[in-house]
């Protein structure tokens, strides 16, 4: 953490550069601890990456509030008149210091990764993402570097073909067979949030679906770098998603290319699924193998 010119660099600059850092805390652990206790492994991670992202954000940007999955009161829903500092701060670093966990604590996938997104309040009535970044230390980009999307990707060409779904592996949303038959697509079940919004980004699909529970860690950093590709992110029922809210539950989200939306919104309100009015937590479907 003693790069030069860390503190010089622009936010987006300094997303992608810590969430290339904490992969660099993540790898190791992998290979030194070994896959025979999953669960050591996962809080192993989840601690390691946590204190390396929370600690350069106090060095590097301190003036900015942080929700990260691994702080104490993370998931609680706050009431009015109390709450942390991030509900009056202007800047606010929503991080999952590492999403798919489950993944990580598998030998031999790929499909996990960082999140870092910078939520400013003046970015929109209700504030809004300036800056993301998803690192996926396990995949390496063609010249062998590590892997990290920022907000700067270009659109892929659509493809005229079957949609291509991108589901939870553990935890699809219960409607998804439903969806793909009145769709005709194909569910593409994998790890993390931030993985299946970039395989969106990068055409290897053209949707990810997800309902029955998330938080806004999970979603924030992918869906500023899928804005950022000119994708469409939203609800389920197409409203907004917001960032840095009391009760920081946001249990569905679409992300897709954009001239998809407006058939999955219609497909997905045809599957009958309770679209949602607020944060309520719904069931999660059958999981793939
Ligand atoms: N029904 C649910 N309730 C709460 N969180 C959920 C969920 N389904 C998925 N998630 C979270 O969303 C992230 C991506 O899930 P998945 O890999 O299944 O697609 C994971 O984050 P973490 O790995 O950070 O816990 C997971 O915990
Ligand atoms: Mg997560």
């Amino acid at each position: 953490m003693t790069q030069d010119g860390t503190g010089q660099l622009d936010d987006q600059a300094f997303a992608e550069w810590l969430a290339e850092r904490a992969g660099e805390t993540l790898t190791p652990l992998r290979a030194q601890r070994g896959f025979a206790d999953p669960a050591a492994l996962k809080d192993a991670g989840d601690r390691a990456s946590h204190e390396l992202m929370t600690t350069a954000l106090a060095r590097w940007r301190p003036a900015d509030a942080v929700l990260s999955e691994e702080e104490a009161d993370a998931r609680r829903a706050w009431t009015a008149g109390e709450g942390p500092a991030r509900l009056s701060a202007d800047r606010v670093w929503i991080i999952d210091p590492l999403d798919g966990t489950r993944e990580f604590s598998e030998a031999g996938r790929t499909d996990w990764a960082v999140h870092v997104a910078l939520w400013q309040r003046s970015a929109g009535p209700d504030g809004g993402l300036v800056a993301g970044a998803v690192g996926m230390p396990a995949r390496t980009t063609l010249d062998g570097g590590p892997l990290v999307l920022g907000n700067r990707c270009p659109t892929p060409p659509a493809v005229d073909a079957p949609p291509r779904i991108a589901v939870s592996r553990s935890r699809p949303p219960a409607f998804v067979g439903e969806l793909v038959d009145l769709l005709d697509a194909r569910a593409v079940p994998m790890g993390s949030a931030g993985v299946k919004v970039c395989a969106v980004v990068t055409g290897e699909v053209d949707a990810y679906v997800h309902a029955g529970g998330q938080y806004e860690w999970d979603s924030a950093a992918p869906v500023a770098v899928a804005l950022g590709a000119g994708m469409h992110a939203s609800r389920i029922d197409g409203s907004p998603l917001r960032y840095n809210r009391a009760d920081p539950r946001l249990p569905d989200l679409l992300v897709c290319r954009p001239e998809l939306a407006e058939r999955l919104l219609d497909a997905i309100a045809r599957t009958g699924v309770e679209m949602p009015a607020s944060t309520v937590t719904g069931s999660a479907g059958k999981a793939f193998g």
